[in-house]
């Protein structure tokens, strides 16, 4: 019966989890935020309590909490919901592993701990299958996030055997620059349907032509729609449209980059282009400037990200 759902490709939202102006989570948003994904944006995957969900400075109970609205809310309506359940705590990422497979989640996937780190390929894996183990019947996906980590073991050398390891193992999400890395974990497991999902939004199309399956992102929140062109443009092999694309997302990036660019701007950038509050982040995170979002905001307009007005071939070159 294992793994009745098919493998995750397209794109993926990381999701913000939106607060209240005191601080405590805003379940009541998830509802439209949901719709708001698949209509506005045409992404039907979702990453919860990740990078951009805060997973980390959220208690356990949130994380739960969280993790249950999210799959509820989603019913029938998005395709696939993975909960983060990496922590530092071996137990409690066993625990919300378990409580991912009670709600029905479609997947688990997990960061390398990151205070007391494991130092080896061997003793990560470790750290892994345990946490794979307490949700027997979820696809399993290894999170690499080496910068925010610091535990820099390669994703190739991670992924050779693993699944003589990790029986559960379906996937890799990948956020970082090192695309030999990168391509050696796609080239190396061409015999597996194993997902490759790139996490750096700006290089996205370099990913794709090394084999990337789909994506993971902050940015796929409100750049979803134009980052589907993008993938549209690369299946049809029209690499010039592709390409047009990506430095269009790419000047956004570059330009919200350059102001001071994390989780708490993602969370007003949203706000502005959604419309749905997601509210400030939690400590240690501040509130992103007034400043910054007046910024962002113009830019957003001048590129002609916030009214979705349809892009035709080559109009892209003009708007910068
Ligand atoms: C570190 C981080 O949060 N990375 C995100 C996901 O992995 C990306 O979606 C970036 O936010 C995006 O690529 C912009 O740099
Ligand atoms: C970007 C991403 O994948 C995360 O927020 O975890």
């Amino acid at each position: 019966m294992a793994f009745p759902k098919k493998k995750l490709q397209g794109l993926v939202a990381a999701t913000i989890t939106p607060m209240t102006e005191n601080g405590e989570i805003n379940f009541s948003v998830i509802g439209q935020y949901v719709d708001y994904l698949v209509k506005e944006q045409g992404v039907k995957n979702i990453f919860v309590n990740g990078t951009t969900g805060e997973g980390l400075s959220l208690s356990i109970s949130e994380r739960r909490q969280v993790a249950e609205e999210w799959v509820t809310k989603g019913k029938d309506k998005l395709d696939q919901v993975v909960i983060h359940v990496g922590a530092l705590s071996l137990k409690e990422s066993q625990e919300l592993a378990q409580h991912a497979a009670e709600i029905g989640a479609d997947g688990i996937a997990v960061i390398a701990p990151f205070f007391l780190k494991p130092w080896t390929k061997d003793i990560l894996i470790n750290f892994l299958k345990e946490v794979a183990a307490a949700a027997p019947a979820l696809p399993f996906y290894y999170y690499h996030i080496p910068a925010l980590t610091g535990v820099k073991i390669r994703a190739e050398e991670l992924l050779d055997g693993i699944q003589d390891k990790i029986p559960t193992f379906r996937g890799l999400k990948f956020s970082d620059t090192d695309l030999l890395d990168f391509g050696q974990c796609v080239d190396q497991n061409r015999q597996q349907q194993f997902a490759f999902l790139f996490g750096v939004d700006e290089q996205l199309l370099s990913a794709l032509v090394m084999g990337a399956t789909g994506a993971v992102g902050s940015t796929y929140n409100y750049l979803g729609k134009k980052t589907n062109q993008m993938l549209e443009a690369f299946e049809r092999k029209d690499l010039s449209l592709a390409l047009n694309y990506q430095f269009c997302i790419q000047r956004f990036i570059n330009f919200v980059v350059k102001l001071g660019f994390g989780v708490s701007q993602t969370k007003a950038i949203m706000t502005l282009v959604s419309g749905i509050p997601m509210g400030p982040p939690r400590l240690p995170l501040q509130k992103a400037s007034r400043e910054f979002t007046d910024s962002a905001e113009a830019k957003l307009k001048s590129l002609d990200f916030l009214s979705f007005a349809d892009l035709k071939d080559g109009s892209l070159e003009a708007s910068s």
